[in-house]
């Protein structure tokens, strides 16, 4: 978000479109956010927690697309190559949620979901609850707050350049920025709405 203050504006327009600013977004309102929902997919693809997936062996010998693969060989989900195959996605060290929606704004078929949990009998079993949990915490983010850098001493921005701690599971490291209360949110505000039923 501190990198593309673009995107998180686009978003909070998006949110107090359709839900003004006087409640936060629940999952009823999930169908009629498009670019929230772009927001969500382009997280899972653009830094995929697990990059190389889980590690399985075969349980017997295969042919896969000319290759033998023998009974016992550890294959690897290679997400990774996945979620940076130019093809599928240009530029895709960027982030950018517009490739997940049409001309129209309404979301193509193309949903990192399908393969940022795995594949098979050992797909991610947590991943309807990591699907809500990521949809509501971006969009009462989004809903709630700005984002935007912190200044060095001499006044000037510091864009945080994304860094990664390596592992099965991918962290981001630390990283400097500021986020703030919307200015219509207080204190005040945020109490009654999250009071409401809203
Ligand atoms: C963005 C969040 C998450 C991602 C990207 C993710 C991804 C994955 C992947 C790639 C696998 C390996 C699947 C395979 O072997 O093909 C996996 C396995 C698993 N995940 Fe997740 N996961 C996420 C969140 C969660 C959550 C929230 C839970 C629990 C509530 C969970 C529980 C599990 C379990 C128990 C397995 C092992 C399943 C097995 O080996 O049979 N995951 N996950």
């Amino acid at each position: 978000m501190v990198q593309n203050p673009h995107v998180w504006k686009r978003a909070q327009a998006e949110i107090d479109a359709f839900l003004g600013i006087d409640r936060l977004p629940d999952f009823d309102d999930r169908p009629f956010l498009p670019y929230v929902e772009a927001i969500l997919r382009e997280t899972l693809r653009w830094q995929p927690v697990t990059p190389l997936g889980a590690m399985h062996a075969t349980t017997s010998s295969d042919i896969y697309k000319g290759f033998y693969i023998p009974k016992g060989t550890t294959v690897v989900q290679n997400v990774w190559a996945m979620s940076r195959d130019e093809a599928r996605y240009p530029n895709a060290e960027q982030f950018i949620p517009e490739r997940s929606l049409t001309a129209e704004g309404t979301l193509t078929d193309d949903n990192p979901a399908k393969y940022v949990f795995g594949f098979g009998r050992r797909i991610c079993p947590g991943r309807h609850t990591a699907d809500a949990s990521l949809w509501s915490a971006i969009a009462t983010t989004l809903a709630t707050l700005d984002f935007s850098a912190t200044k060095d001493t001499e006044g000037k921005d510091i864009i945080p350049q994304p860094k990664y701690l390596s592992g099965l599971a991918r962290h981001p490291e630390i990283f400097p920025c500021r986020i703030s209360p919307r200015s219509h949110i207080s204190k005040a505000s945020l109490e009654r709405i999250l009071a409401s039923d809203g």
